[in-house]
């Protein structure tokens, strides 16, 4: 039986600020990368990079890392840093637990970010969602006493499944309290999946806990 199998050329990321996740050693020195000590920032699901940049932009303090693994996502991001010559950002292509697992040592998070990630909206699809609460307990030993959970959707159902699983997480306080989720975070910079859902009447859903600092 003749087998067509079809190639995906990547396209070559020049950028200095880019980072290939299965390239980089296993606990890579973070603070040899980024030529400093500061805290660490992940955004899982970079898309164009617009919030990743907006982010860093705002906070030179901190260094970002943010991650997709979809390589035209990764060269857009990149760009848009290289732009706005941001320094304490890198961009790594990778599977979110994957990068994570190999690449952060545990408690090193100040925040984590996922902005509008993939809804899968069918109900036969929902097991293929990111954030569930197997994701949130991986992730909890990665983040710092302190330190930001943030979740953002605009499927209802995606952000009350989020609020409920983390309201149940002994281990996160809610920092919306007492509301669940938010329509509205004033000053929060809006993605690029964000506005076109604003666009279309929808509403987003801010989720936000941190990792409870006593335990
Ligand atoms: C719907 S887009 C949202 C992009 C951006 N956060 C925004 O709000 O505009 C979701 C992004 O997450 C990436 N993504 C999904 N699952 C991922 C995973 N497990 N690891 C890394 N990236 C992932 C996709 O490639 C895509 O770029």
């Amino acid at each position: 039986m003749l087998q067509v199998v079809i190639m995906h050329t990547l396209i070559p990321i020049t950028s200095p600020l880019f980072l290939v996740g299965a390239e980089l050693d296993e606990q890579p020195a973070w603070s040899t990368i980024f030529g400093n000590d500061n805290p660490l920032v992940l955004e899982i699901g970079c898309g164009i990079g617009d919030f990743v940049v907006a982010m860093a932009t705002r906070h030179p303090e901190l260094n970002f890392i943010a991650l997709d693994f979809y390589n035209k996502g990764c060269l857009k991001s990149c760009k848009r840093a290289d732009r706005a010559g941001l320094t304490n950002v890198r961009i790594v292509r990778d599977e979110a637990r994957t990068f994570i697992r190999r690449c952060l040592p545990l408690a090193s998070l100040q925040a984590v970010f996922i902005n509008c990630p993939d809804p899968w909206p069918k109900r036969c699809q929902r097991k293929r969602r990111l954030v569930n609460q197997e994701f949130v307990s991986f992730m909890e030993p990665y983040l710092k006493p302190g330190a930001l959970f943030h979740f953002a959707t605009d499927f209802d159902d995606y952000g009350v499944d989020v609020a409920n699983l983390l309201r149940r997480q002994a281990g996160f306080e809610n920092l919306l309290a007492p509301d669940h989720w938010r329509h509205d975070l004033e000053g929060f910079p809006r993605t690029k999946y964000m506005l076109k859902f604003m666009a279309e009447g929808k509403e987003i859903y801010f989720v936000q806990y941190r990792r409870r600092a006593e335990e």
